[in-house]
């Protein structure tokens, strides 16, 4: 089958400097990001931030008021949907009704391939390729959730689109079938080299599924980058509780460098020097950062603290510490593998010492 064999680690797909208004409503307000050939991008942000609005710009649903979106160093700016070459899938499957899975697919492909033959074949190649062999002749009506999306995809990809845009295209599954139609999209996605923009919100699947992941709120672009980067070293606040789990502790002060002080807490963080001395900070740091030493010390960051409340999570507890710290009390949350929760005997009501590895406290100005 061919694609369109696209050079790896080129600039495929541009979006330069999107500004798109709804009346006086700002959804999306300069946004600029690349793609190279063959990557899977993930758009994720909360409700209403403009995820879907930008991936109707890149296909050219939606003309934005400015900017641009080159696609294989073509300026498509300029063109509608239909000759922009690409390929969506929908949250909602969108199928035809009344036709069946290998109609619905062959519909992405008649305009192109004359041959009855010929798209047979290929009808027959991409049922193969989405796990649906045998079930080609069912109506969607007789097809569950996920094999109608499989179906979906399959009609997406049928013409060799320049670019695949997926909306949500898991989120009205459920999660067994999301989980394991994600690893499969993925896989295919990769096997085809095909350059890819999802939109979701769900974090979990963006980290699964994505090359680079672009952040999102109130219609601009936060942080870009790869799935790694964004949780260990998200840009903001704001990102960091989006993604993941995240402890602040705020209402801190720069006292020195990599230091910072609340009351009679003083904490040590790597903040490369992002936090002006003598301004208030924020600190942030993973539950699973946390290390929990029962009653012996720590090295980096030891402090006292009191088990609150423990959930059992099978692999892990979910512990709440609360830290005495002068003019009120913090409290943490804190990941901790099940067998030490059991080799040390915590309980609730427990006095703890905990420790905070320097390097994993992200510092942040307030
Ligand atoms: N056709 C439209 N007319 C007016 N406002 C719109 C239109 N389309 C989108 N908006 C507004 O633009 C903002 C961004 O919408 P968009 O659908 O892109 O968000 P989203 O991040 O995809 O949200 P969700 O995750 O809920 O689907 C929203 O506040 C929405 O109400």
């Amino acid at each position: 089958m061919i694609m369109n064999e696209p050079v790896a680690g080129s600039r495929y797909l541009e979006l330069r400097n999107v500004t798109m208004s709804f009346n006086r409503f700002t959804a999306l307000e300069d946004v600029s990001f690349d793609a190279e050939a063959g990557e899977f991008l993930s758009i994720l942000g909360p409700s209403g931030c403009g995820k879907t609005t930008l991936l109707r710009v890149a296909a050219g649903l939606e003309k934005p008021d400015r900017g641009t979106v080159v696609i294989a160093g073509r300026d498509v700016s300029g063109l509608p949907v239909s000759k922009r070459n690409v390929g969506i899938v929908f949250q909602s499957y969108a199928l035809f009704p009344n036709l069946t899975a290998e109609q619905n697919i062959a519909y992405g492909l008649t305009p192109r391939f004359c041959d009855r033959d010929r798209v047979r074949r290929r009808v027959t190649e991409l049922l193969d390729m989405v796990g649906l062999v045998g079930s080609g002749h069912k109506y969607p009506a007789q097809l569950s959730g996920g094999q109608q999306q499989r179906v979906a995809l399959a009609r997406a990809i049928a013409g060799a689109p320049a670019l695949l845009l997926l909306d949500e295209p898991l989120s009205a599954l459920d999660a067994k079938v999301r989980s394991r139609l994600r690893a499969e999209i993925r896989q295919l996605q990769k096997h085809l080299g095909i350059t890819t923009l999802m939109v979701t919100h769900d974090q979990e699947e963006a980290l699964a599924m994505a090359d680079r992941i672009l952040v999102m709120d109130q219609g601009r672009l936060l942080q870009t980058g790869t799935p790694d980067e964004v949780y260990d070293l998200p840009a903001s606040p704001f990102v960091a509780s989006f993604i993941g789990s995240m402890n602040f502790i705020r209402d801190l002060v720069k006292e020195a460098p990599g230091i910072f002080r609340k009351g009679d807490l003083s904490l040590a963080a790597d903040d490369s020097g992002l936090v002006p001395q003598g301004t208030r900070a924020i600190l942030a740091v993973r539950p699973e950062d946390i290390v929990l030493n029962g009653s012996g010390g720590s090295r980096e960051n030891a402090l006292p603290a009191l088990v609150r409340g423990m959930e059992y999570r099978g692999a892990s507890y979910r512990v709440t510490l609360s830290l005495g710290v002068e003019g009120g009390c913090s409290t943490l949350e804190a990941d901790v593998p099940t067998r030490k929760i059991r080799r040390l005997g915590i309980h609730e009501n427990m006095p703890v010492n905990i420790g905070i590895p320097v390097d994993r406290l992200i510092a942040y100005v307030a």
